[in-house]
């Protein structure tokens, strides 16, 4: 294939700029992914681009796994050694080989979310504070998204932060941080950090990997936070190669502390940088760009941009108006029987919890359908289970798997036996494994705990020389776990995951290979970053290869980059999407646009928008109204569909402006204003559609006049 001539002229510049650093930056579909694939090929074939000089960042490991395969049918072998992966797998390949200059055991494990959850709990346990897990988790994110550390959120960060006073959360960070390294184990935001560690105190390693990355580039760079921009720079160094694309308008990561900034400051930050625009749209049909367009253009935060469709025409976009959460899926289920096609569809959400009802439907209509993310498979009790296993073999410093095992399968170590154990371990300063060994002096009866740690040992060892996959079946046989699950009343679909990981574990070694902790690496990567699929129909896990005739859920967030020639957007509603939590911040109400104007534009034939007007929140009942954002969209461009779809009677119907509070007229400085939730306060300042207010129940808070909802007090 000619590696220009399928491109515009505008993508055909991208992909002929050489060296230094370059901006792509254009909307939705626009062939910004196309065109990093291409000028990879382009490197490699033409100039000579030796394969291991070659690094491509992408946002999801499925991305960069989709990557890795374009470029295998372009190139050939050459794609051998190119390096195409996601910043944390790149920064955690980085620390595999150099942890040690960190600090870093070799056998070190990556926690999850889910295990930074557990541990975290534990140190608040023994602080008092247990009842507050959440709000300590967001600090610790908030820590952990930033560069500078605890001493820079001790300096800047105000006196309460997620409710918690900030000396506090600095405390529970260090405690936490001790732990984790404790146990041999690092977390996801840490492989970011520790590599920018690395790199900053031992140049001379930066220099090697510099070598690995002389043409660096980066997909959906919108969404970089500034950890990894940090790193990014690093790695780019003093003459970067460097081609980043993205598009503003579709940066969705703010709550992970994501900066737009990164994008738009890309030409300073990187003097001489050239600037690439596309500006043709090939993915989306007019009809289909035209009300994304619509959409996208009320955001008064924003770069312009052009875009404008290849693809002429298309049918109406189309909208339904369910009365209940039910009906909807109801609808999309009907709809997607009638289509067929399967394959080619995709329901996308805005939360996870949405996803059941639409799973049910699916799954009475006899739809085969997969379901991307929510309680990822890794994160099943049996399945995680089984791994803790494999961990504490790999790395038996890692308490919290060891304490996880120690009685799973039952066999007779109850909690104070293993209280005991792990206040000798403490009061020693030993690890818990060495403590268990020491049993004899601790408890009375300590033949249980005995036999336990012949079979760590025992598996310690085999993890030396056994693939995942042997070892794995030889954790079962000599547990019995599979006993104890099928005594369970769930027991038969946990025991079909258990094989399900077995089989995974089976794929991996054909397909990657490696040692138990390699598989263990990888299991961390996907479960955190973006959980691996499952099948609605049997719960199981998705085999790629076989991945033919679905329907695909996801959530907004994870269809990121993706494209469906049918695509159902459900939930387009108050509280869902925008999302009830973004409500009073126009900076948050934005960003839900953003995700509004990424989900329309994943569609390339065929949109369905719905929503319901009652629905189960929390288990309780509630009654909402349809999204703000219809109402920017130009009614000529909807068509309103019935209950049995669009085979009913078509009627265009302007969707019902969204009931707005009687202009307010510019807000001044002192004057009195209540808030729904906030309660009374003061204006303390005015700007355009912003104003800020200081309310003494949570001090200053920046609101949109438009959604805010206040109030003037006379
Ligand atoms: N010059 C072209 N000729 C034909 N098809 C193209 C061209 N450029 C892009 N496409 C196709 O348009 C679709 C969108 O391209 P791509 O996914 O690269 O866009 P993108 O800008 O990365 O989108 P997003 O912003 O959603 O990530 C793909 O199917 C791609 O193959
Ligand atoms: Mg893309």
């Amino acid at each position: 294939m000619d590696l220009l001539s399928s491109l515009n002229e505008a993508q055909q510049q991208a992909v002929l700029h050489f060296e230094g650093p370059a901006l792509v930056v254009a909307g939705a579909g626009s062939g910004k992914t196309r065109t990093v694939v291409h000028r990879i090929a382009y490197l490699l074939r033409e100039r000579r681009v030796y394969p291991g000089e070659i690094l491509a960042v992408t946002f999801t490991n499925k991305a960069a796994g989709e990557m890795k395969e374009r470029l295998e049918k372009m190139v050939g072998g050459l794609a051998g050694d190119l390096w195409v992966s996601t910043f944390h797998s790149a920064a955690l390949r980085i620390l595999r080989v150099y942890g040690e200059w960190v600090g870093l055991k070799p056998g070190f494990v990556v926690y999850d979310d889910d295990d930074q959850g557990t541990l975290l709990k534990e140190i608040l346990k023994d602080l008092n504070l247990e009842a507050r897990p959440g709000q300590f988790r967001a600090v610790l994110d908030r820590i952990k998204n930033r560069l500078g550390g605890v001493g820079e959120f001790l300096r800047e960060a105000p006196d309460f932060v997620a409710g918690v006073p900030k000396e506090q959360a600095a405390e529970v960070f260090h405690l936490y941080q001790k732990a984790l390294r404790g146990q041999g184990a690092v977390d996801f935001n840490d492989l970011l950090l520790l590599a920018i560690e690395l790199f900053e105190e031992h140049p001379e390693i930066l220099a090697k990997v510099r070598q690995r990355a002389r043409f660096i580039h980066v997909d959906e760079y919108q969404d970089t936070n500034p950890v990894q921009y940090k790193l990014t720079r690093l790695l780019a160094g003093e003459k970067p190669n460097l081609v980043v694309v993205g598009d503003p308008d579709q940066s969705i990561y703010g709550f992970r502390n994501a900066d737009i900034n990164n994008i738009l400051s890309f030409t300073k930050d990187y003097p001489g940088a050239k600037v690439f625009r596309l500006e043709a749209n090939y993915r989306s049909t007019a009809a289909i760009l035209e009300v994304a367009n619509a959409v996208i253009e009320k955001n008064t935060a924003r770069l312009e941009k052009t875009l404008r469709p290849v693809k002429g025409g298309g049918e109406k976009v189309r909208l339904f108006r369910a009365p209940n959460a039910r009906e909807e899926a109801a609808f999309v289920a009907r709809e997607i029987a009638r289509r067929g096609s399967f394959g080619q569809i995709a329901v996308l959400y805005r939360t996870n919890a949405q996803s059941r009802l639409l799973e049910e439907h699916l799954r009475r209509a006899g739809i085969p359908a997969r379901l991307v993310g929510a309680v990822g498979f890794y994160e099943r009790r049996e399945v995680k289970d089984l791994l803790a296993y494999a961990r504490v073999a790999v790395n038996p410093l890692d308490t919290l798997s060891l304490r996880r095992i120690v009685n799973t399968p039952p066999r007779g170590i109850g909690a104070s036996t293993v209280g005991k154990l792990l206040e000798y371990a403490q009061k020693q300063g030993i690890s818990a494994l060495e403590a268990f060994r020491h049993a004899q002096q601790v408890i009375s009866r300590p033949q249980q705990v005995e036999a336990f740690v012949r079979l760590v040992d025992d598996l310690i060892e085999a993890a030396y020389d056994t693939g995942p996959r042997e070892f794995l079946k030889r954790v079962l046989e000599e547990t019995g776990y599979l006993e104890t699950l099928r005594a369970e009343p769930d027991g038969e679909e946990r025991i079909a995951n258990v094989e399900e990981l077995l089989r995974a574990a089976g794929d991996w070694e054909e397909e990657v290979g490696g040692t138990l902790a390699d598989f263990l690496d990888t299991i961390a990567l996907t479960a955190s970053a973006e959980e691996p699929a499952k099948r609605v129909q049997d719960g199981k896990l998705e085999d790629p290869e076989a991945g033919g005739d679905e329907v695909t859920l996801m959530t907004l967030h994870n269809a990121k980059g993706l494209e469906f020639p049918v695509v159902f957007l459900v939930g387009v509603e108050e509280n869902l999407l925008p999302h009830r939590n973004s409500l009073s911040r126009l900076e948050d109400l934005e960003e839900e646009r953003r995700l509004f104007y990424v989900g329309i534009t994943r569609a390339q034939e065929t949109l369905y928008l719905s929503y319901a007007e009652e629905r189960e929140v929390y288990g309780k009942r509630e009654y909402t109204r349809e999204s703000r954002f219809l109402a920017d969209v130009p009614p000529e461009l909807l068509e309103e569909v019935s209950a049995f779809g669009s085979a009913g009677a078509a009627v265009v119907i302007r969707p019902a402006k969204v009931e707005e509070k009687k202009p307010l007229g510019a807000f001044k400085g002192g004057e009195k204003v209540r808030h729904p939730r906030f309660g009374q306060g003061t204006v303390v300042a005015a700007l355009g559609a912003e104003v800020t207010v200081h309310f003494p129940s949570v001090g200053l808070k920046k609101l949109a006049v438009q959604f805010a909802g206040l109030e003037r007090i006379d």
